[in-house]
Parts: C-alpha cells; sequence; structure tokens
C-alpha cells in the first residue's frame, strides 16, 4: 500500500489560531511549492477557526490534513484530504497516547477510518507548548530516538514517525538516528525550520519537512525559501 506523504518532502502548518502575515492571502501559501497542508496547533483552536482555514484553503491543488490536538475540534468536512491524529510516544500521560483516542472513538460514530491516520510523535523541546501539554520526556539520546522511531514502526505499525522541536531547531543527529532506524516509515520532522539551510539540513534526514511558525512570523516568501532546501535535499539525496 502507498501513501500520499511518501511523496511529500514539505509540509507547511497552518495555526487557525495566527493569522498570516499583513496582506498575504491562502492563495499565497498554496503557490509556494509545498506538497501539503497541515492545519493544527495546540493553543486556543475553536472549531470556527478550524473551519475558517479549511474553507479558504480547499479551492486550490494542495491536499490539505487535518491535525487536530484534540478530540473536540475534529471537523467533518469532505473538503479535507484525510486527518492525521497525533499520538504522543514519549508523553507521560497516556491519554496524549491512546486516552484521547479512545474518547474520540467514543462519541463519535461512524468515523471516516479510509481517510484517519496516526502520526507518532517523538516531543523533544521542552520548552514547547505540545510538551508541556502533554507532559513529554524530552530526555532522550540519539539512540533513544532511534529506539523510539523503531518500535513505533516494528510493533506499533506506524507509518509517520515525526520527530518534533515545534518552536526551536532541533539536532540533526537524532533526526538522522529516527531515519536510519526506519525501514518503509515515513519521517516527518517539524521545529524552527526558518530558512534554505535549515530546510535542507533536516531536509537530508527526515523524508518530509514542517515549517509552521514560519509562516504566520515571515510569510510565503520565507516559506518559498525553505521549499526549495526541502526540495533540494531530495534531488541530491535520489542522485546518490
Ligand atoms: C484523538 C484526537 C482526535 C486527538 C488527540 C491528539 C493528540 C494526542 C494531541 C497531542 C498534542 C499534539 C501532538 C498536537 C499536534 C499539534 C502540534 C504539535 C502543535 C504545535 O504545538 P506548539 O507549537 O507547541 O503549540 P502552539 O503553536 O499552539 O503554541
Ligand atoms: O512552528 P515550527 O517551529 O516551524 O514547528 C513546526 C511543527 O513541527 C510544529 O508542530
Ligand atoms: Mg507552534
Amino acid at each position: 500500500m502507498s501513501y500520499p506523504w511518501e511523496d511529500w518532502d514539505h509540509i507547511t502548518k497552518i495555526d487557525p489560531d495566527k493569522d498570516l502575515v499583513d496582506g498575504e492571502t491562502f492563495e499565497d501559501v498554496c503557490e509556494t511549492g509545498t506538497d501539503a497542508l497541515e492545519i493544527g496547533g495546540t493553543l486556543d483552536i475553536t472549531e470556527e477557526k478550524m473551519e475558517r482555514v479549511i474553507e479558504a484553503t480547499s479551492k486550490y491543488d494542495v491536499p490539505i490534513y487535518q491535525e487536530p490536538s484534540n478530540p473536540g475540534v475534529v471537523i467533518d468536512d469532505d473538503a479535507l484530504d484525510g486527518y492525521l491524529i497525533p499520538t504522543v510516544f514519549n508523553a507521560s500521560d497516556s491519554f496524549w497516547i491512546t486516552g484521547a483516542h479512545k474518547e474520540w472513538v467514543r462519541i463519535e460514530d461512524g468515523l471516516d477510518w479510509d481517510r484517519t491516520h496516526t502520526e507518532a510523535y517523538i516531543v523533544l523541546n521542552p520548552e514547547s507548548s505540545v510538551a508541556e501539554y502533554t507532559d513529554a520526556d524530552t530526555d532522550q539520546s540519539a539512540e533513544d530516538v532511534a529506539s523510539f522511531a523503531r518500535v513505533a514502526e516494528k510493533m506499533f505499525g506506524q507509518r509517520i514517525i515525526y520527530v518534533e522541536y515545534s518552536g526551536t531547531y532541533g539536532d540533526p543527529e537524532k533526526v538522522g538516528a529516527a531515519h536510519d532506524a526506519l525501514d518503509d516509515a515515513t519521517l516527518f520532522y517539524g521545529g524552527g525550520i526558518h530558512d534554505y539551510d535549515t530546510a535542507y539540513e533536516m531536509g537530508q534526514h527526515a523524508d518530509a519537512v514542517v515549517v509552521g511558525n514560519l509562516l504566520h512570523d515571515e510569510g510565503v516568501d520565507a516559506v518559498r525559501e525553505t521549499v526549495e532546501g526541502a526540495k533540494d535535499a531530495t534531488a541530491e539525496l535520489v542522485a546518490e
């Protein structure tokens, strides 16, 4: 079986709680060359804000996925290509590993399983809201990260492993260790990517890089540079 994310090099994560840079539109975002949009964030996400972003982005060709941070914000919308549901492998509280998922399945009947996929997060920036929120144990060596990645793929059948440094640029060695530990699963990296070079460097280790804050803080020209960095890193790997 093949999955759409296997062809992605670059993902733009849109936080529905944050604005775009003045004068920029969702059309501009879709024209950066990014391969997919993930819509989600951890703080103050409401259904209404989610709907607004889905509505505005669904007119263009880029696939859009919702990444809900809790069961209460999931939107039932045909415009979505699917749902990427996080599970946090190094959370201290099992609510963020399987508990929220159990609640979701309990309250929703008729989930669209064909469009529902999971992302196995390894959260590594202790300062991030996602680390606080899930009480993640972020003190992990490269070997620990590699082992989490392997457990996620081999024992839990996860197809997406996500090394998350939300808000700060991470350690390429840990990202590389996760990549080396995987056979077929896809590795996402997110955190602090802000220019061509950072996208290029992490793009050499991860299958796809995720860019979040940059869109809201600097705008689409900066995002386009990161698309180029990520694509060049992939082109180089393919040529090797
Ligand atoms: C079962 C369902 C439907 C949901 C549960 C989903 C889970 C387990 C969420 C855990 C938290 C998580 C991994 C959320 C994904 C989104 C994310 C990482 C947002 C980025 O977080 P930050 O950048 O730290 O937060 P802000 O940007 O909001 O400050
Ligand atoms: O906002 P940044 O630091 O780019 O992180 C992207 C993403 O991994 C957040 O979930
Ligand atoms: Mg953020």
